[in-house]
């Protein structure tokens, strides 16, 4: 509910608007028919119609106003509070980090369709609460054309609000199943869709359609309850509606013939009972609440989620020391690193070697917050990470992936995130990647798009792109698919590198380990052993790792 309430609240100075001119509506909607009442009995008189006539000429021109200019700002209101929902839900989930619990294709869904349903909870909730005044009004004027025309309409009236409420209670739970289907639908499409070479080459593409697609009958199933739910109701005020008309048209018969009311309030009567009887039209506005309630509902679980801490500290001077104490972390009742205690000289290069499985990984993301431990702590230069502000984090420490995701729209921008061209063009030589950039077409601004890249280009960009690490650099396998001369050429940057960062190198080849001023040899989760290449080499254990 608070989700829906920011949701409203971000309507702001168009909320008020709708409001203005949704009443401004309805009063010349109920003026209406008392004037169209005192122009029927001017004619049945012989006076004064033309007056009464440019009246009701008046509150047409002005109730079409109201409904062009609602419609606008509705219309505005939606898509302004749908744009800054989207913001703040793309916005949260990048500061939650990479571990959201929650499929991609299903969080596409949260952040695109299911935010435009949840930015119409504003503009709808009016339309409900304006849209009750008709039937309030028609009763009270009812009420002073006769007592009992007010009392047959009010009985109508009780009718059309239980069915209004049945119909609000049984929608609201089946657009949110059907939202749910949606999700769930979009993330197998997005999982296949990261897959598809994959399922091309393997021939499974009639197998895994048939995978994506498997929600679709619960999908049909809930879309043909909406309806149900909705025609069911049209139905149901398709008669009251009609019962309440005449109703209120006998009570009036009878009125008329006992000469308490004129023909021309008979005439008022019949307007207002077709008013109040309209009130089963607000069953649209209602599945529009309860599309947003739900729509609300998804995006306020992904608001939910909790994003990483920072604290405010920055780094003292220092060479780039990383302390991992006593660090454990687990998986469910799995133990992935137990009880790991390691310093990491500062500006060394430390090769992080061990079996696939080891735990490699993982301890390297320790050393760049993209995973917290669940005991022990990571330092850098004597601060614990927890306690740096995310600016000073980011500025010492970089990572490159072996699969590394390019970001942006040209080359430039995924290797640079936003640097001047020519520390774009450094890092790019160091890691050499500029050859290859330098033959593409625009070069640095070849859109990613239009350039094609093997793993090894792809890699050596995502390479070139944590090459501002101030003081930690991270290769997670990074150059593992870059050819072997290359890799030589890399590697040697790296370990000489000249602004004496400290690297973190996980690596499966042993050329890289040998170059390395340290080797941290991981098993099972443990350091089995720390030492020089050559050292360890002599052990068959440290041998066999690299087979
Ligand atoms: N989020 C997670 N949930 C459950 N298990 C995980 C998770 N992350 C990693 N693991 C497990 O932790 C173990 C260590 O993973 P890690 O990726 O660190 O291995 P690695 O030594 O880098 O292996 P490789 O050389 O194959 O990349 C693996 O068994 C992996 O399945």
């Amino acid at each position: 509910m608070t989700a829906v309430r920011a949701v409203v609240r971000r309507g702001g100075a168009w909320l008020p608007l709708i409001a203005c001119t949704a009443l401004a509506g309805t009063a010349c909607d109920l003026a209406l028919p008392a004037a169209l009442g005192r122009a029927v009995d001017a004619v049945v008189a012989h006076s004064g119609t033309a007056g009464w006539l440019r009246l009701c000429a008046g509150l047409i021109a002005l109730s079409v106003g109201c409904d062009l200019v609602m419609t606008y700002a509705s219309a505005v209101c939606v898509a302004d509070t749908t744009a800054w929902l989207r913001r703040r839900l793309v916005r949260h989930l990048l500061a939650v980090g990479p571990r959201t619990g929650l499929d991609t294709g299903d969080l596409v869904s949260r952040v695109t369709s299911n935010a435009a349903d949840a930015a119409l909870a504003g503009p709808s909730l009016l339309s409900v609460a304006t849209g009750i005044v008709p039937p309030i009004g028609s009763v009270v004027l009812l009420a002073l054309i006769d007592p009992w025309l007010a009392a047959a309409f009010l009985a109508g009236l009780a009718l059309v609000a239980v069915m209004l409420r049945t119909f609000t209670r049984h929608t609201a739970d089946v657009l949110t199943r059907y939202q749910r289907v949606q999700g769930r639908l979009a993330a197998r499409l997005a999982e296949s869709l990261s897959g598809v070479r994959t399922i091309a080459a393997a021939g499974t593409v009639d197998r895994e359609a048939a995978r994506v697609l498997e929600p679709l009958p619960e999908l049909r199933e809930q879309g043909a309850l909406t309806w149900r739910v909705l025609s069911r109701a049209s139905a149901q005020a398709g008669i009251i509606g009609p019962l309440v008309e005449v109703a209120v048209l006998t009570a009036g018969g009878l009125a008329l013939a006992t000469g308490r009311i004129s023909a021309g309030g008979l005439f008022a009567a019949s307007r207002y009972a077709a008013m109040g009887a309209g009130l089963g039209a607000l069953t649209s506005v209602l599945g529009q609440l309860a599309r947003a309630r739900a729509g609300n509902h998804r995006a306020a679980e992904v608001l939910a989620l909790p994003t990483v801490p920072y604290g405010n500290a920055s780094l003292p001077d220092g060479p780039g020391t990383v302390r991992f104490r006593q660090v454990s972390v687990r998986a469910g009742d799995t133990l992935l690193l137990d009880g790991v205690d390691l310093t990491v000289p500062g500006g060394a290069a430390v090769a992080v070697v061990g079996r696939s499985g080891a735990g490699k990984s993982v301890l390297v993301a320790l050393a760049a917050r993209l995973r917290e431990p669940d005991a022990g702590s990571v330092l850098l230069d004597g601060v614990p990470l927890v306690r740096l502000s995310h600016a000073a984090l980011r500025a010492a420490v970089s990572c490159a992936f072996e699969r590394p995701v390019l970001v942006g729209e040209r080359i430039a921008d995924a290797v640079g995130l936003g640097s001047e061209p020519a520390e774009v063009r450094a890092a790019a030589r160091a890691t050499h990647a500029h050859d290859f950039v330098s033959r593409l077409p625009a070069g640095y601004d070849t859109p990613l798009a239009e350039a094609p890249m093997s793993g090894g280009e792809n890699q050596r960009l995502g390479l070139a792109r944590s090459w501002r690490a101030g003081r930690l650099l991270i290769l997670d396998d990074a150059t593992s698919s870059v050819d072997m001369v290359t890799e030589m050429q890399i590697s040697r940057t790296l370990t000489e590198d000249h602004g004496r960062r400290t690297r973190l190198i996980v690596t499966h080849r042993p050329a890289t380990a040998a170059r390395a001023d340290l080797v941290v040899w991981l098993d099972s989760g443990r350091v089995r052993a720390i030492g020089s290449h050559e050292r360890l080499w002599d052990d068959p254990r440290y041998r066999a790792v690299f087979q």
